[in-house]
């Protein structure tokens, strides 16, 4: 027994190069899901052509992006409060799922608000030849944690919501489809305020119970900060509730700049799980004000040299941002997007007044 104890001593004193591979830290696996070309288009004031979508989910795989929510299948009759165009900008999914470049082994969930959408999208898949990386393995359903906000985004309550989720859910799991849950206005609600996080419990364990994989938990409305989101997961997950942070993600909009704060509070929860958008795009149409996710630069940003590891390249990430933005004549939501795009234009402002002699005016005339 000492002996061992002796060698093993010696090992902790003179790492051998197995030893020192061994405490090379091991960093965890965090999922991103980019939800920037529905999530974050679906708000948008322009009218997005399904080409310019399709380059967008391109841009994004090209960028590392492995999970990326690519439409949704909502009545395009639905009239939203105010943009009477909204359901027809979502209307092209089925355009941009045939355009897009998929990829074996990416998944690229679409939205599906009841059993007119998922047989919309089974007759679209039931086309598709076999041979093809089919459109999509995964549709994501939603509901939400206040009747108001039900009735306003689905036009029933939360019970009769859940009742129609879960023969989606049932006739898609049977197709083979993976499905995942949403629950919006986890903090508050734009129509009826500050949301009891009990009820969040109670709605995100009816969603799994049906056959969700996983629920992802929305502040829509972008209030939360990490003390009520600590709330919020202290219900969730603590206490009596059987609910694994391993099957929650986090999906928080960042109209008060708390995002990224949101994502490190909710690692310290144990989630592994988050929605982001490129550029910081979009909003819900039925929460007035409130802005886009929280950018996936952003979180890329703040993971940096951390112990998690989350897949995409920033670099790149900030190009798509960049181009987004441009496309869409709007500006560029994310902090670090802006930062990394401002960095850019000085390095070859730089280059080009090197290839002028170290004229400044020359090279911005040429740029
Ligand atoms: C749920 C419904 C359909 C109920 O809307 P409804 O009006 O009660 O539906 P209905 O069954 O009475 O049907 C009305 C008409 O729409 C048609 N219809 C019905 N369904 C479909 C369909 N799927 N696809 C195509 N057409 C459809 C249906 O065929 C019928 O046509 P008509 O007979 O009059 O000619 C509607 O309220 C709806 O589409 N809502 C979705 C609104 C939406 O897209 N909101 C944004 C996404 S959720 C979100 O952003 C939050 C999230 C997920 O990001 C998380 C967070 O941040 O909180």
């Amino acid at each position: 027994m000492l002996a061992k104890h002796t060698a093993r001593s010696l090992l902790r004193s003179r790492p051998t190069f197995a030893a020192r591979t061994y405490s090379t830290p091991v960093r965890e696996r965090v999922r991103i899901v980019e939800v920037g070309p529905r999530d974050g288009l679906q708000n948008e004031s322009a009218v997005i052509p399904p080409h310019v979508k399709a380059e967008l989910v391109n841009r994004l795989t090209h960028a590392g992006m492995d999970i990326i929510e690519a439409g949704s299948f909502v009545s395009p009759k639905w009239v939203p409060q105010k943009d009477r165009s909204f359901g027809e900008r979502m209307a092209g999914t089925a355009d941009v799922l045939k355009q897009m470049h998929r990829q074996k082994g990416l998944h690229y969930p679409v939205l599906v608000p009841n059993v007119k959408g998922l047989e919309n999208l089974l007759e679209l898949l039931a086309q598709q030849p076999k041979d093809e990386v089919p459109y999509t393995d995964e549709i994501a359903i939603f509901t939400a944690a206040s009747d108001a906000f039900c009735k306003a985004n689905t036009n029933c309550t939360i019970e009769e919501s859940l009742a129609r989720l879960k023969t989606v859910t049932h006739r898609a799991t049977k197709e083979g489809l993976r499905v995942r849950g949403y629950v919006s206005v986890v903090i508050d609600c734009p129509y009826s305020g500050k949301v009891d996080p009990v009820k969040v419990r109670d709605v995100t364990k009816a969603l799994l119970e049906m056959g969700c994989y996983e629920i992802s938990l929305g502040d829509t409305v972008g209030t939360g900060n990490p003390t009520t989101i600590s709330e919020l997961l202290e219900t969730v997950i603590g206490g009596s509730s059987d609910i694994s942070p391993s099957l929650l993600a986090g999906h928080y909009h960042d109209t008060f700049g708390m995002g990224v704060s949101n994502i490190l509070t909710s690692l310290d929860f144990g989630l592994r799980t988050f929605d982001s958008s490129v550029g910081g795009l979009g909003g819900c149409p039925y929460s007035p004000g409130a802005t886009g996710n929280v950018a996936t630069e952003d979180v890329l940003y703040a993971l940096r040299g951390s112990r998690f590891d989350a897949p995409g390249d920033l670099t790149k990430m900030a190009e798509v941002g960049s181009w987004i933005s441009k496309q869409l004549n709007r500006t560029n939501a994310s902090r670090v997007g802006k930062a990394l795009e401002a960095r850019r234009a000085r390095d070859k402002l730089e280059k080009e007044r090197e290839r002028n002699g170290g004229s400044s005016e020359k090279a911005a005339a040429k740029l």
